[in-house]
């Protein structure tokens, strides 16, 4: 290894860590981690999941897990994960004020994000899912030359803008030597209230990108008010409403997740 690089080390207790990323802002990265943790945890109780949110300009899982506190610390100085459905959470969002602004330069940040990868009691973790900042920067270089990732899910809106940067990342994954787990093709239509037939607002295939990177589109998830709507309260989809389209459709990308594990595993 080149000099001054940072050595890779897992997280003490965690068995898999899967990354969720996307090239564009909005597209729907958070809400894609938060229900794919859910997810697991319904598929499979037995196991031990966490949720850590990388993104410490803008925390979206204190309000998309209604998780408030403040951690406690061990009396080895680690803080406890906050917890719900299950699912063992920690955020930047929990360790300041709530609204508050983060201005922070690059230094401070890859010290904070030190704190979230070494500083968390997470006991045992099985799966461990990360939601990254959008974008392809310092935080997910970082991430890729500090820890072992089992594998990178990217989630783009059919739209050639988010498309194109999309693709910039799954580059930069490939690059980096991460697995590409596969894409999540999310708001990828919206059903019409009246006729129910599907309204393809953006257009674009994204299974044309997924063929050009080597990988496929894992799941599309239709844009539906009622994500946003559960979202906004803390409840994730797939708790809020476990039957409907949108659910099922996350959990089956829950079992593919799961599936791309099993495969590592078993080798
Ligand atoms: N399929 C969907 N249907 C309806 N609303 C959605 C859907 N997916 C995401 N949203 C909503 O869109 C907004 C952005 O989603 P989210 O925060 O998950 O995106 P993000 O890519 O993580 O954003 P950021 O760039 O801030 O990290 C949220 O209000 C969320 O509830």
């Amino acid at each position: 290894m080149a000099r001054g690089l940072p050595k890779v080390k897992p997280i003490t207790g965690v068995k898999h860590i899967v990354l969720v990323a996307s090239g564009k802002g909005g597209v729907g990265k958070s809400t894609t981690a938060v229900n794919l943790a859910t997810s697991l945890k319904l598929i499979q109780p037995e196991k031990n999941i966490g949720l850590l949110d990388t993104d410490v300009f803008g925390p979206s899982i204190p309000l998309m897990m209604n998780l408030h506190d403040t951690p406690f610390l061990t009396k080895d100085n680690l803080m406890e994960p906050l917890v719900n459905y299950g699912v063992k959470c920690m955020s930047m969002g929990f360790l300041i004020a709530e609204g508050a602004p983060v201005i922070w330069r690059g230094l401070m940040v890859m010290q904070a994000l030190e704190k979230l990868l070494r500083q968390v009691y997470w006991d045992s973790i099985d799966y461990l899912i990360v939601d990254t900042p959008p974008g392809t920067g310092d935080t997910h270089l970082s991430l890729v030359q500090n820890i072992p990732i089992s594998g990178v899910i990217l989630v783009t809106t059919p739209q050639s803008a988010a498309i194109e940067v999309t693709k910039r990342g799954a580059v930069m994954f490939q690059k980096l030597k991460v697995p590409i787990i596969g894409i999540i093709e999310n708001m990828s239509g919206v059903k019409c209230p009246t006729c129910s037939s599907n309204i393809e607002l953006f257009g674009k295939d994204v299974s044309a990108l997924a063929k050009e990177i080597g990988t496929e589109v894992l799941q599309k998830i239709p844009l539906q008010q009622e994500i946003t709507t559960s979202s906004d309260k803390g409840v994730p989809i797939v708790i809020a409403r476990p039957d409907c389209e949108e659910a099922i459709a996350f959990r089956n990308f829950g079992k593919k997740v799961i599936e791309f594990i099993e495969n590592i595993e078993n080798g």
